[in-house]
């Protein structure tokens, strides 16, 4: 199974390009769609998620068994889509387990015992068991986003679609959302939307890193990551240095660290002194890319596969 997404392109009524020729493979398992805020995300995945329409382009999801043809076979994409959308709401006064039993029947689950054992299996799979009799109004955000996943999950999808699921969560409920992201398996295709590079890095195999509409990278994050071997610096200075090392060097990323100030600066060559090389990071071919340095040649993706980013120019 996969999906192809070839061409696609958006621009709203008021003018905003939010996608522009986005050309994507997405294998099976995990893949992560990281971008800045209005990079296009939101967009491209209520268009997979067949909720609105793009102006231009193709989307397949191929051997599932047969292809389905995503943008215009809306009723056999919406039969195996699971979809978390950025903002879900729940009816705040309904019990978990009702607001599940309710979206199954919607789903078709239409046999009474047999949705009870499904809710009850989707309850426990995320956690919300002993919960269950609670009204959704009364859940912390980590709670809703798990019962998002357990109502995406109805109905055994093949296609998970999950928008910034986890933004706002704590470190904990963070990590007890991965793992419930984790354990969905590798059978189906999870497409992850995120700013956050560590959601990325800690569960996807591959990953598009998109900005104002485009695809910028796309590939393992080793591969991502090897684009930049040998070619990151970094060093330490007090506040008052920064502006100056921007005009001097190609700095792709700055952060506070005990006090001073940690630049990471992109360079083919040792930049200075001063200066001491680094293991690049998946952040820092994040910002590389969403800074302008490193790119893929489009024509390479232009056939739709999936593109092995050892062939990615720099
Ligand atoms: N319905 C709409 N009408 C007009 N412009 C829109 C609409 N939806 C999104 N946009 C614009 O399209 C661009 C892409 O937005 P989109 O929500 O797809 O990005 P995103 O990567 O999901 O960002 P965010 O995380 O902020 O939602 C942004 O400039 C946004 O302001």
């Amino acid at each position: 199974m996969q999906l192809h997404i070839t061409g696609l392109s958006k621009t709203y009524p008021n003018g905003v390009q939010a996608l522009d020729d986005v050309t994507l493979s997405i294998p099976r398992g995990m893949f992560g769609l990281l971008g800045p805020n209005g990079a296009g995300k939101s967009t491209l995945m209520r268009t997979l998620a067949t909720l609105q329409d793009a102006d231009s382009g193709s989307v397949q999801l191929t051997d599932v068994p047969g292809t389905i043809n995503v943008l215009r076979d809306k009723d056999a994409v919406r039969r195996v889509l699971g979809y978390l959308p950025q903002d879900f709401g729940v009816y705040p006064k309904v019990s978990a387990e009702d607001m599940l039993d309710h979206l199954a029947q919607l789903k078709g689950l239409s046999s009474r015992g047999e949705r009870k054992d499904v809710v009850e299996r989707l309850l426990k799979q995320t956690n919300l068991h002993d919960v269950r009799k609670k009204a959704l109004g009364g859940f912390s955000g980590g709670m809703r986003q798990r019962f998002g996943i357990a109502q995406a999950l109805l109905g055994n999808p093949k296609l998970i679609i999950v928008d910034e699921p986890t933004a706002g969560l704590d470190p904990e409920e963070r990590s007890r959302f991965h793992n419930l992201l984790v354990e969905i398996g590798e059978e189906v295709i999870v497409l992850l939307s995120t700013h956050i590079v560590s959601d990325v890095s800690d569960l996807c195999p591959h990953l598009a890193i998109m900005n104002k509409g485009r695809v910028l990278l796309s590939g393992t994050p080793q591969a991502l990551v090897g684009l930049l071997k040998g070619r990151i610096w970094v060093t330490s200075v007090s506040r008052a240095e920064v502006d100056a090392l921007k005009a001097q060097h190609t700095v792709i990323s700055t952060r506070l660290y005990s006090g001073k100030t940690q630049i990471n600066v992109i360079a083919d060559g040792h930049p200075g002194p001063g200066f001491e090389p680094a293991e690049p990071t998946l952040e820092d071919a994040y910002f590389a890319a969403i800074g302008g340095h490193v790119g893929m040649k489009r024509s390479l993706v232009a056939d739709g596969a999936f593109v092995d980013t050892s062939s990615v120019i720099v």
